[in-house]
């Protein structure tokens, strides 16, 4: 059996507008890299990060957190060393933590011969992913392991369901280059929310599940809307208004907040057009003084993959 393996660890996209803390989709071009190594000392050390400033000591990085989490529970009979490749930056709105914390278990998991399942990683990573967000979801988690559109069924007892993906689905993302941290985006969210949002909420939630499945391009741009979370958040966004019309007008299928911002997203029916839609949001981008990164991704059905 192997010591060492190196992996990548995908981007993701939570809540997909209506689906705030359940939903979410896996991305293809954007993630982490990591290398996970068996060692004879005891215990999780991660002993490289590069690319972004971020904590060595095990308990204060998501990546150590869920790989404590899975380590205490397992007490396997070695240690680890974590090296992490951090090109997702942290408060991106993208994954970040998730890529980390998904990352650090999926890789200790594939040198100890697999013993856990997808629904057993992602509870751990949970763990991790509670230390930058205060709060224990696995919208970014699930699809980053599972790969594809996943549902957070629910998140105690974890239940993941697998959502189909209709072949023709391309994203684009515009990353300004802002910081928002989750911690503070959720704080901001009101604690109740009308029946009437409620309602048109749910009925675009189970129409978007609906639309994955029959493959249903129309029902996907009718469904991508979120009437809860996005009047509150999309304050926290630059231009986010102006870059939901310009996409709009190229004709993604939706645009809105991923995760918890700043990074919007649209869903677009072919490469083309995903990739017109790149134009209009760095269109509108252009215009500010805002630093920002774009891209155009497939859906990643695999998730985390050895490399
Ligand atoms: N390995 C890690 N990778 C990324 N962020 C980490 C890591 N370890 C600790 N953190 C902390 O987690 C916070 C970033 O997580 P946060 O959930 O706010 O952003 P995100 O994961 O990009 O966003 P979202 O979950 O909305 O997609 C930062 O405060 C960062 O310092
Ligand atoms: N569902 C989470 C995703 C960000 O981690 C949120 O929107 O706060």
């Amino acid at each position: 059996m192997k010591n060492e393996i190196k992996i990548f660890s995908p981007a993701t996209v939570a809540n997909v507008a209506c689906g705030f803390d359940v939903l979410g989709f896996c991305l293809d071009t954007i993630g982490d890299e990591m290398v996970i190594r068996k060692t004879e000392a005891k215990g999780i050390k991660i002993t490289k990060i590069e690319g972004y400033d971020l904590p060595f000591e095990a308990e204060k990085n998501v990546a150590g957190v869920s790989a404590l989490a899975m380590y205490n529970a397992l007490q396997p009979d070695c240690g680890f060393e974590i090296e992490i490749y951090k090109k997702i930056k942290p408060g991106s709105g993208i994954g970040s933590s998730s890529a980390s914390a998904a990352g650090s278990v999926f890789g200790m998991n594939a040198l100890l011969g697999n013993p856990l399942n997808n629904t057993e990683l992602t509870n751990y990573a949970m763990k991790g992913e509670a230390l930058a967000s205060k709060c224990e979801h696995a919208d970014n988690l699930a699809p980053a392991i599972f790969g594809g559109f996943t549902l957070v069924k629910s998140a105690c007892p974890l239940k993941v369901l697998e959502l189909p993906t209709p072949s023709d689905l391309f994203a684009t993302l515009i990353h300004p280059q802002i910081e928002i941290k989750t911690s503070e985006s959720r704080a901001i969210l009101p604690k109740e929310i009308p029946l009437s949002n409620a309602i048109t909420q749910w009925a675009n939630v189970g129409s978007l599940v609906h639309a994955l499945h029959t493959s249903d391009y129309d029902l996907i741009k009718e469904s991508l809307n979120d009437v809860v979370i996005e009047p509150y958040r999309k304050q926290l966004i630059p231009h986010f208004d102006d870059v939901k019309s310009a996409v709009l007008e190229s004709g993604a299928l939706g645009c809105a907040i991923s995760g918890s911002g700043p990074s919007i997203f649209a869903l677009s029916k072919s490469e083309a057009t995903a990739k017109a839609v790149q134009l209009a949001m760095q269109n509108v981008y252009s215009k500010s003084n805002i630093q920002f990164e774009t891209y155009v991704s497939k859906i990643n059905t695999q998730g985390i993959k050895i490399l």
